[in-house]
């Protein structure tokens, strides 16, 4: 038999070296050359997808090239998930929808983290000794971790500080305003003190259980992985969180949830038992602990300490616990407000796809949402070159707070340095420039509690101590900031901001895609 005759003829010649090298053996015997023919095909087959699949990156590359790519920019707590969830709620209602009952696990961790919060501040003040307790004697005192004010300076560079530390040490004391009042009178011989004190332990013990499951609540929300550099408390979540809690709920669900009665109460779910188990474990905790919660949030000393600011709960707290019959009933599901005031730390960046119609044109918006904490900001730089647009997210209620990565840094100042570094990158240069003024309704908050902005930055001197003075002294300082950092001319937009507003906010959404688009067809030529 001529098998050679069937052999495939060589497009090389015969004097080829790789002609040579691949030529079958001189004596290869029939299964040798099976094997060999097999070989030969496997290799051609895995060739091909490979091929295939270099063909379709190039696509999926192509066809990205003209996509939008949006990115969120700021500090850690600036906003910028916030921001993220509106343009879901706006372009992609079905996938918020999909998530909502994944929202549970993270507001009942802020609830249980400002509990929390609350009690082992109570530790301090029943530590403190009746003479000299305020509460107890209304007086104006000082408050402990008290920081120097600062200064906006004059110098906008990259890498020096927008606001250097003023000479006077302040208290943040304001005088309480909230007399203590007993709910019920002292007993015979015992001091309102003593009362306050009884009333706090006995809500401490009936809320030491659900206390411990925060800790559960935070490991299953890190994956167990703790967020170096990610600032106070180290809680956050990756891109996706969302959809494999959603995945984990639904093959509960298919698979009956066999052992629920199994985790008694008191015993938390472990980690193999899948997230329900510790959701629902916390949730009927709640439901039993909803009147000592309540009784704790509107306890006089409580409301005492947060009057002279000895007690300050993060932004989102007051949120939650001014509604706990709600989320604490057994059948809570998360309302959209709720999820916007969720909050949770971003780890690296996770990005959302939305197909935007405009004008009759879907574009596919690439939003990618980073993690503000200091230690995570590294991970922004690869998505530079190719970025269309930025929203840089600046929070000007802050002027009273720090960084928590940085006790010493102002978060204005902080900000202002980090709206700096952007302005001025040159991978950046002809990126659309958006400036989000945000917590504006915070900001309102603060002045109409008569928390003066001069206390802590000095140079804004006797200004008014009014919302719309400290608005335009803010502005003017991130104006500055892009004016000396803007050779390329380009505009800046900016808005003032609440992004936990939905309506406002997706009217700025749609006045920023214009603008975004605008440019974004100018700069792809097809207009
Ligand atoms: N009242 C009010 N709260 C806001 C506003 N913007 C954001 N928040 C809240 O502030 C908290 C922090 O917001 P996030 O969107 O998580 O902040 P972030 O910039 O994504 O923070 P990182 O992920 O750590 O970088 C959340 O509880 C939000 O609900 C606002 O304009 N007003
Ligand atoms: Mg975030």
């Amino acid at each position: 038999m001529l098998r050679a005759q069937h052999r495939t003829p060589s497009i090389y010649s015969q004097d080829d070296p790789l002609t040579l090298a691949l030529r079958p053996p001189p004596q290869e015997t029939d299964a040798e050359r099976r094997a060999r023919l097999q070989r030969e095909a496997n290799a051609k087959r895995i060739s091909e997808k490979i091929d295939e699949e270099l063909r379709q990156e190039r696509e999926k590359l192509k066809k990205r090239k003209s996509d939008v790519k949006l990115l969120l920019l700021g500090q850690s707590e600036s906003g910028k998930s916030t921001l993220q969830k509106q343009f879901q709620l706006m372009y992609s209602p079905g996938s918020l929808e999909s998530e909502r009952i994944s929202w549970r696990i993270v507001i009942y961790f802020n609830v249980l983290r400002s509990v929390k919060q609350i009690l082992s501040t109570l530790e301090v003040w029943g530590d403190i000794d009746d003479e000299n307790d305020p509460l107890l004697q209304e007086e104006d005192s000082p408050v402990p971790g008290l920081r120097t004010p600062v200064s906006i300076a004059n110098q906008p560079s990259p890498t020096a500080s927008l606001l250097t530390p003023g000479s006077r040490r302040t208290s943040q004391t304001t005088r309480s305003s909230h007399t203590v009042v007993a709910e019920s009178s002292p007993k015979a011989g015992e001091t309102t003190k003593e009362k306050y004190k009884a009333e706090i332990s006995y809500l401490r013990i009936r809320l030491t259980l659900l206390l411990g499951a925060e800790e559960h609540l935070a490991h299953r929300l890190n994956g167990g992985v703790p967020a170096a550099g990610s600032g106070k408390g180290g809680v956050y979540v990756r891109s996706g969180w969302q959809a494999r809690a959603v995945e984990n709920s639904s093959l509960k669900a298919q698979w009956g949830d066999k052992d629920r009665g199994g985790s008694g109460r008191g015993s938390f779910a472990t980690e193999d038992e899948g997230m329900d188990d510790l959701v629902e474990d916390v949730a009927t905790m709640l439901d039993y602990s909803e009147k000592d919660i309540q009784q704790l949030w509107s306890h006089p000393i409580v409301k005492s300490l947060i009057a002279t600011r000895k007690l300050r709960l993060e932004e989102w707290s007051e949120f939650f616990l001014n509604d706990l019959v709600r989320i604490t009933s057994r059948n809570y599901v998360p309302s959209t407000d709720d999820i916007l005031h969720a909050r949770i730390q971003t780890m690296g960046v996770a990005e959302h796809f939305f197909d935007v119609n405009i004008h009759g044109k879907a574009v596919t918006w690439h939003l990618f949402d980073v993690g503000g904490a200091r230690g995570q900001r590294h991970s922004w730089v690869p998505y530079f070159d190719d970025a269309n647009a930025i929203i840089f997210v600046a929070p000007i209620s802050a002027f009273d707070q720090y960084l928590d990565e940085d006790s010493r840094t102002n978060r204005i100042d902080d900000s202002l340095q980090l709206f700096t570094q952007i302005c001025s990158n040159p991978l950046l240069k002809n990126v659309h420039l958006v400036l989000f003024l945000n917590k504006i309704d915070l900001l309102k908050k603060k002045i109409d509690k008569g928390m003066k902005v001069q206390r802590y930055i000095t140079s804004f001197g006797n200004r008014p101590n009014d919302f719309e003075s400290v608005v335009n002294y803010f502005r003017a300082h991130f104006l500055q900031v892009h004016r000396r950092n803007n050779e390329n001319k380009r505009v800046l937009y900016t808005h003032l901001t609440s992004v936990v507003d939905t309506k406002t906010t997706q009217s700025i959404i749609g006045n920023v895609r214009d603008s975004i688009f605008r440019g974004y067809l100018q700069s792809a030529a097809l207009v």
